[in-house]
């Protein structure tokens, strides 16, 4: 059996990203960009007003202040968007709105807030210092330069800049297509009549559940201990999806046969069993360029090595940094203890006391209970035996939790 690291290091050395593929603008929130991108178009593509108020000339009105305001004509307006062409010329103004273009000759706005309009003249009661609330063209975005960086993964707010910066389309790493197929004669879909002894998919439903969570297009199965039936909808799955995840019949028990079916369809097999605790029954491999993680059917070692290993590797092929949770800083509420050579993993509840803030492990006796409430992960690494209480740790975050003491 392999360490927990070498198993990250095999998955990031035998996964990376699909050939890149345009995606519209709209829709590319969350993926990663797969070039530089560098802006077609200045933005802004002309010197604009940030304020409404008045073009104006700045050596015009260098000397005013309220006692002494200085008087200037108006001889037009200009809006965002308009066309319309005015010169402001010595001792003119020209009304302006937020965004709208600077007229030849004012090198300045004057705020309406610091101005008094009286019919077709204004009184400016400040001065308006040369590019006062003017931004420049190119000023924040500028054409031919590096907007960002291949490897961004793109927010909401980058893929703005995109549309700014005159893109429809970006060239990005396409998300893994995924199946997932639970296996077990006890185990049946929801919604169906449960006979004694059986038990509800549920770690097929949370695992579809993460994958639609971080975006990746998934479909599942379920399928009976039934070695033809295994080997057929594993094939099924090869022809249409990029990434197969098992779940349950991972053990070596005589009605274990997920390793055994993909043994007979000569899979290349990259590790088999890891030193974690939970989840050590997992494995990854490939069949040609397909990838396949199996994960062991009870519900925390199939969670854990979901979202310990299985979840890095969708997003290692994503292009995605392989850590999929932010992390906190948390001290550690009740010891956590494990053996030397293998890593254990702790879901577990987060508390905020005064300026601090608590990870309190959930023990695993009563399973799924225990995992509905947890809300982070924490990791007690291979050589380390103990973590005692009121020891800093990093833990990751499973759910939204605001760590702010104010
Ligand atoms: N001799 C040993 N036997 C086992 C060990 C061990 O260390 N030594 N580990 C046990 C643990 S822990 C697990 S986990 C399993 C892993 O093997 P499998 O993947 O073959 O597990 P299954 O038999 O398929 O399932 C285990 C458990 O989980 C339930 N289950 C299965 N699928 C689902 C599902 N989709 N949703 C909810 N629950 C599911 C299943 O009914 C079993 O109760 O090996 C042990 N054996
Ligand atoms: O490792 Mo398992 O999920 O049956 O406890």
């Amino acid at each position: 059996m392999i360490s927990f690291k070498e198993a990250l290091t095999l998955i990031a050395k035998h996964l990376s990203p699909f050939p890149p593929i345009y995606l519209p603008v709209w829709e590319a929130k969350d993926f990663v960009l797969a070039e530089d991108v560098i802006a077609k178009v200045d933005v802004p593509n002309r010197d604009v007003s940030l304020k409404d108020g008045f073009a104006v000339r700045s050596e015009d009105i260098s000397e005013a202040n309220p006692e002494n305001p200085v008087v200037l004509n108006l001889v037009g307006q200009v809006f965002a968007g308009g066309d319309e062409d005015f010169e402001v010329l010595p001792g003119t103004c020209v009304r302006i709105t937020a965004g709208a273009p600077l007229p030849q000759g004012a090198n300045a706005v004057l705020s309406e807030e610091f101005s008094r309009v009286e019919g077709d003249k204004i009184l400016a009661l400040a001065d308006a210092p040369c590019g006062l609330n003017v931004l420049k063209r190119g000023e924040d975005l500028s054409a031919d330069n590096i907007i960002l960086k291949a490897g961004t993964l793109l927010s909401p707010m980058e893929v703005g800049i995109l549309a700014a910066a005159g893109f429809d389309r970006v060239k990005v790493f396409p998300r893994p297509k995924v199946k997932i197929i639970a296996t077990g004669d006890e185990v049946v879909a929801p919604g169906k009549p449960l006979e004694p002894g059986k038990l509800y998919a549920s770690n097929l439903v949370t695992l579809v559940s993460w994958c639609k969570h971080f975006g990746f297009p998934v479909s599942w199965a379920l399928i009976n201990d039934e070695k033809s039936s295994l080997k057929k909808a594993i094939e099924e799955t090869f022809s249409q999806n990029d990434v197969l995840i098992t779940s349950g019949g991972a053990w070596r028990g005589p009605k274990d046969l997920v390793l055994k079916v993909l043994e007979d369809l000569g899979w290349q097999e990259i590790f088999n069993y890891v030193r974690i605790g939970p989840g050590k029954a997992v494995s990854f491999g490939k069949v040609d360029e397909k990838v396949i993680f199996t994960l062991p059917g009870g519900p925390p070692s199939n969670q854990m090595a979901f979202l310990n290993l299985a979840l890095p590797g969708l997003f290692k092929l994503s292009g995605r940094d392989m850590d999929p949770f932010p992390t906190i800083k948390a001290f550690n509420r009740k010891p956590l203890s494990g053996q030397k050579h293998w890593t254990q993993f702790f879901f577990g509840k987060l508390f905020k006391e005064e300026d601090k803030v608590y990870f309190e492990a959930s023990p695993f006796k009563s399973r799924l209970s225990y995992l509905g409430q947890a809300e982070a992960l924490a990791v007690l690494p291979e050589g380390k035996t103990i973590i005692v209480a009121g020891e800093p740790l990093c833990v990751r975050l499973l759910k939204p939790f605001c760590s702010c003491s104010f």
